[in-house]
């Protein structure tokens, strides 16, 4: 009798008996999840060594638990792998299941409250749970092959993979609810009318669930921040321009504001855009630093000084005097992140955005999305962490016990999903604001909020860092194998608590703001 593996390769059955027949260097059979696998000639090339195929424990003998103590599932599903199998043990079912591209994890508090199994929210709406079904498979399914390749090799996701999510409108859905929306095929069938921020919600978690910070920005974090100046502020004949190309994934832009000498202290940019004696056209000239996609972008939404104070102008690079260098930062270089010069830059006065002296109430009011966006993200990070880390307190022994058995592990994951949970509730209370705030109102009742919420979000993503790599171990410093996840969010999480408004200067911000609104008429 035969049966068929993954690859659906015909195999034979087995009893353990046989198996153990295979035993000694050159003839090694083992067994994992009720697989037979022969690894005699595999056992060379071992990335683990040789000679552990060789005990007496392993040779013909089952191995499930030592192999998920030392290796990712991901490994067996590799066609390089699948090879190896030759049978099935007789009568015995494999048990591990391969998540279905899409799928809800069942490890308990991997999913947010409102995706797990008989718990209830008033924020989702089907149309919500629609789009994060479909938005898990596409992820699943077509972003997750690139974003891994990106990550490693360093380039700009493919540009077909942008286009697609242009023609798909997912890129128009990241730009959160508001006119661009009206009249477009949206994705999962979700309708204009209907779209509001718990969409872009789930868009921007379900794309964290990767792993992959550094992709994360490459794909389309630029026009995430730097768009919305040119949708909210630009003048008709530049939206023309500029908002569908960027949003078909035909053109890139990116959000230049901080510089070498000013990051949260927006104040101290030194750029400049000088008006022509004719005043048809600016002279920009500066440099700007950690410019996300700057490397690839085709336009830059650039904080500059004029006569008349500050400005946006959005600068093409086809105006010529624009170089970007790339910033190797501890993310990948797939995000673009740019160091970007500008010199004698002579930029038509149409891509000056909304008007000269107010490009200040710009940069702010476009803050305050921005920062949201981030906590969005940093929040799942640390949940997908969270994750990672019950699975591996439940596979990995240590002491003749699963981690899992130890009361300080324990602890650990309390921790970690406590704040995990904590955070997400808070980031959809603010949502829950944001869908019933006009973008006036959000600026005044908001900024506070967001600005706390986002200090306190890279907190919690500090600790469950911290407390994940303490659980992996040597593992957590690893950066492939069973720890790569703790590994990249460890060294990826500090971007989140830097970029859009640094921890400290967020957090004094939350408090000023709550100051303006301190009752004059009340005393202790
Ligand atoms: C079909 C069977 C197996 C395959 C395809 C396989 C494959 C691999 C691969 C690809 C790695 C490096 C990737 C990683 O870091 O996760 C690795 C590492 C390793 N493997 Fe295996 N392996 C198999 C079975 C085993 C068994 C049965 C043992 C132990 C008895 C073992 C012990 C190890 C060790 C100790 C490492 C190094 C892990 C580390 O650096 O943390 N492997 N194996």
């Amino acid at each position: 009798m035969s049966a068929q593996t993954a690859n659906g390769k015909e195999v034979q059955f087995y009893s353990r008996d046989d198996v153990a027949k295979h035993n000694k260097q050159g003839d090694v059979w083992i067994v994992i999840d009720a697989t037979i696998y022969n690894v005699s000639k595999f056992a060379e090339l071992h990335p683990g060594g040789e000679s552990v195929f060789y005990d007496e424990e392993v040779a013909g003998q089952e191995c499930t638990e030592t192999f998920f103590g030392l290796h990712r599932h991901e490994v067996l599903l590799k066609p390089a792998y699948q090879r190896l199998i030759v049978g099935k043990i007789k009568g015995e079912e494999s048990v591990i299941k391969v998540p279905e591209p899409g799928a809800a994890s069942k490890v308990p508090y991997a999913e947010p409250m409102w995706l797990t199994p008989n718990y209830h929210s008033p924020y989702y709406t089907d149309s919500h749970r629609r789009l994060q079904k479909a938005m898990r498979a596409f992820v699943d399914d077509r972003i997750h092959e690139v974003a891994q390749r990106c990550e490693d090799n360093g380039k700009r996701p493919d540009v077909d993979l942008v286009q697609e999510m242009g023609a798909n409108g997912l890129n128009a859905m990241r730009m959160g609810p508001g006119k661009h929306l009206q009249g477009r095929k949206l994705f999962a069938d979700v309708k204009a009318e209907e779209f509001n921020y718990f969409h872009e919600l789930v868009i921007t978690q379900e794309l964290v669930r990767m792993g992959a910070r550094g992709f994360g920005d490459a794909l389309q974090g630029g026009m995430v921040i730097g768009l919305p100046p040119i949708m909210n502020f630009g003048s008709d004949d530049l939206k023309k321009e500029i908002v569908e190309p960027v949003l078909a994934g035909n053109k890139f832009i990116c959000l230049a504001i901080s510089e070498a000498f000013a990051g949260s202290d927006v104040m101290g940019i030194r750029t400049t855009a000088t008006l022509t004696e004719d005043g048809e056209h600016y002279i920009v000239n500066g440099t700007k630093k950690w410019i996300t996609n700057g490397v690839f972008a085709d336009y830059f939404t650039t904080a500059v000084k004029t006569d008349m104070g500050f400005a946006v102008i959005c600068v093409p690079r086809s105006c010529g005097g624009v170089e970007t260098k790339q910033i190797k930062t501890s993310y990948s270089t797939t995000a673009g992140t740019a160091y970007v010069t500008y010199d004698n830059v002579k930029v038509p006065k149409r891509y000056l955005v909304g008007e000269d002296g107010l490009g200040i109430q710009i940069i702010l009011s476009n803050f305050n999305h921005e920062r949201w966006v981030m906590c969005c993200s940093t929040i799942r990070a640390a949940r997908a962490m969270c994750e990672q880390d019950m699975l591996w307190a439940n596979q990995r022994k240590a002491f003749g016990k699963p981690l899992n058995g130890q009361a300080a592990v324990r602890q650990k994951l309390a921790q970690c999903i406590s704040l995990a949970e904590a955070a997400q509730n808070w980031l959809e209370s603010v949502t829950y604001q944001m869908c019933n705030m006009s973008y006036k109102q959000q600026s005044l009742f908001l900024a506070g909020q967001v600005a706390l919420l986002k200090s306190w979000s890279t907190r919690v993503s500090h600790e469950v860092a911290d407390a994940s790599v303490q659980l992996f171990g040597g593992r957590g410093l690893t950066k492939s194998g069973m720890g790569r996840f703790a590994e990249e969010f460890h060294r990826t999480y500090k971007f989140d608590a830097v970029l859009g408004g640094s921890e400290e200067i967020l957090a004094d911000l939350g408090i000023r703001q709550a100051l303006r609104f301190m009752p004059q008429d009340q005393k202790l």
